[in-house]
């Protein structure tokens, strides 16, 4: 089965990862968003809200996962987190690989994935871009979202790896420290640079992935 050239998009909480996937897919890129399948699967009538209740019991309604009181749970606690993310993994697996066979003739297709790294999704991807900018910029981003308080930015800060970790590790970096129109400018370059044929510009071969 032919299949794109897969791009993992991540990083860590407020550095622009929906911003920038929103930028590959104005650009007729598949993005493939983890995030928004969880939450597809966790909303009203959704596949995992049996299962979540009953292994977190009062933390479903008929509308959904209770997001605040299930974050309660299982930010404070990795044991409880990793309890929940057993229940939620796999059926991200399947949907993702509905996904590829729906694109399986685009050159290119994004994994929007906020863990990649932490939960070992790295492998499965041709490359990684990672997303960063200045912790005070990550910080001034996260502050200001409704809900948001420093000790729960703390909190999820702790069960991430550091940006520098995720920067040394990437294939691409794409910084989202500087205005909306650079980064803009740099997504564009990078999907010019992974679609386009070795020879079509009459420049050198393009590089390999990794
Ligand atoms: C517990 C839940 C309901 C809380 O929802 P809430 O709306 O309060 O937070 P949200 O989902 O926006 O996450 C806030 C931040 O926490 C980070 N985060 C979420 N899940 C995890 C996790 N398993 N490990 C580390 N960080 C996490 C996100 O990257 C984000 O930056 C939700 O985060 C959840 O279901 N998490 C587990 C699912 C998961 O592992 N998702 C990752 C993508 S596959
Ligand atoms: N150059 C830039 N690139 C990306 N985002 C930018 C840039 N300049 C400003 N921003 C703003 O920063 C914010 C980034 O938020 P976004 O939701 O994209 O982050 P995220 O990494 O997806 O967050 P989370 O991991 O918490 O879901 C947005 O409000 C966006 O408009």
């Amino acid at each position: 089965m032919t299949r794109p050239i897969i791009l993992g998009l991540t990083g860590s909480i407020g550095m622009g990862k929906s911003t920038v996937a929103a930028m590959f897919a104005a650009q007729g890129v598949p993005v493939f968003d983890a995030d928004a399948e969880v939450r597809a699967m966790q909303g009203p009538g959704g596949e995992l809200l049996p299962e979540i209740e009953a292994a977190f019991p009062g933390t479903t309604a008929p509308e959904g996962v209770l997001r605040d009181k299930l974050g309660a749970v299982v930010f404070a606690d990795r044991d409880e987190l990793a309890r929940l993310e057993v229940l939620i993994h796999p059926a991200v697996g399947r949907r993702r690989e509905a996904f590829l066979i729906e694109h399986a003739a685009a050159p290119l297709a994004v994994f929007d994935i906020p863990l990649l790294f932490e939960k070992g999704g790295a492998e499965r991807v041709d490359a990684v871009v990672v997303v960063s900018a200045p912790a005070e910029v990550q910080r001034e981003r996260v502050l200001a979202r409704d809900g948001m308080t420093p000790e729960k930015f703390a909190q999820i800060l702790a069960l991430q790896l550091p940006d520098a970790t995720k920067r040394s590790r990437a294939d691409h970096v794409i910084d989202t420290g500087v205005s909306l129109e650079e980064t803009e400018a740099a997504v564009s370059a990078l999907v010019a640079r992974l679609t386009t044929p070795p020879g079509d510009t009459g420049g050198p071969p393009s590089s390999p992935l990794r």
